[in-house]
């Protein structure tokens, strides 16, 4: 079959489905593009029913970074590794070596088209521990010579979507004349409610770990349940914690005027944004918001950039989004299908 350019959209370049000969665990390293460099994309370790549910998300999550990469203007496509845990299994010290050194080999036999970072149940020092097989691994803590934790840097993206989100739905970028909800306050949304404060916006924040109500006091901002925070009648609703928050159940009970925040996948279903929009609510694709960690990784530790030259990269979110929402206007559509149209065609691009 000849290939078109419906099908470089759809399909995956590469797929690797590997018993781990350490670990004996399934593991999935996806390589959805590599039209516009080498593809990237965190390490998932994560349980899963059957393995082929790891398969699936690894499919999914692959083709979902093509279009993070390609909306941040990196020279990289998208990819993923999976490693499908079963229902229960627990890893210890070394089970949890083995299974990272297997990953690296399946990664150093893909010749160089992928390289792996953190991602759910991964961190920096488990990056350590794959680059003793290959050399295709970021985000390696500090001290191993990698970018380290890159939760403030994705806040910083943040700030920029919001930014432009405010300048568009309300007339003016100024923070401190807007109300925010910020729901979850772990490691990004606890840098963005400080961010917040200090740009001066009034606050409400909530978590399911009552433990993160010292953040909301040392930011002078409201505590709310997750769902009075999700619900809140504020300019923005921030999503920071899990995915899958909006839903057909959810959207009807939103009182925001506009939602933008870290949270991967935050729509349950692409139509989701549909109902979003008929609503009046403007949402902020988040492959556009959550990619500042990315952006200053991949910029200083794959393409050897200054923190200076990776700062200008981040900043560039707030552009990217801006024109994202014009051509949503303009034409009418939904900001999550403007984003999309626009990541598809610069891989087609890419691919000429
Ligand atoms: N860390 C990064 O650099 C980065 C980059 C891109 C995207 N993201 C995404 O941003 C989100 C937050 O990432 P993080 O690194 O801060 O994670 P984290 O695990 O540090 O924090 C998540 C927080 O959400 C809370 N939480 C979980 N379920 C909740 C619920 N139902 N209601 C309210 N709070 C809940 C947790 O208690 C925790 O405090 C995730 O979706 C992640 O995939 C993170």
């Amino acid at each position: 079959m000849v290939a078109t350019d419906i099908d470089t959209e759809v399909m995956h370049e590469h797929v690797v489905v590997r018993r781990g000969a350490r670990s004996s665990l399934p593991i999935v390293v996806a390589v959805h593009s590599t039209a516009l460099g080498q593809a990237i994309g965190g390490c998932r370790l994560a349980h899963y029913p059957h393995w082929r549910d790891g398969l699936t998300d690894a499919l999914r999550l692959s083709a979902a970074m093509s279009d993070k990469c390609a909306l941040a203007g990196l020279p990289n496509g998208g990819g993923k590794t999976v490693v499908a845990l079963p229902p229960g299994r627990t890893l210890d010290a070394a089970g949890r070596r083995a299974v990272l050194h297997d990953v690296g080999d399946v990664i150093a036999g893909l010749a160089g088209t992928y390289a792996t970072g953190p991602d759910v149940g991964t961190g920096p020092a488990d990056m350590v521990t794959i680059a003793e097989r290959t050399p295709h691994a970021f985000c390696r803590p500090v001290d191993h010579g990698g970018s380290g934790d890159s939760s403030e840097h994705t806040a910083v993206g943040v700030l920029a979507a919001l930014h432009a989100l405010c300048a568009e739905r309300f007339g003016s970028a100024d923070l401190s004349a807007r109300s925010f909800a910020v729901l979850g306050l772990g490691r990004v949304g606890g840098h963005v409610l400080r961010m917040l404060a200090d740009a001066g916006a009034t606050l409400i924040a909530g978590d399911i770990d009552e433990g993160r109500r010292t953040l909301t006091d040392a930011a002078g901002a409201a505590w709310a349940s997750p769902q009075g925070c999700l619900t809140a009648d504020v300019d923005v609703l921030v999503p920071a914690a899990l995915g899958g928050v909006l839903t057909a159940r959810s959207v009807p009970t939103l009182r925001c005027a506009a939602i933008a925040g870290p949270a991967n996948n935050q729509l349950d279903a692409a139509a989701t944004a549909d109902l979003l929009h008929e609503r009046g609510i403007l949402w902020a694709p988040d492959v556009v918001v959550s990619a500042g960690g990315i952006i200053h990784a991949t910029a200083v530790e794959l393409h050897h950039e200054t923190s200076a030259q990776a700062a200008v990269r981040l900043r560039g979110i707030a552009s990217t989004l801006t024109d994202i929402l014009h051509t949503a206007r303009a034409t009418g559509s939904t900001p999550a299908d403007a984003a999309r149209s626009w990541a598809r065609q610069r891989i087609r691009d890419g691919h000429r």
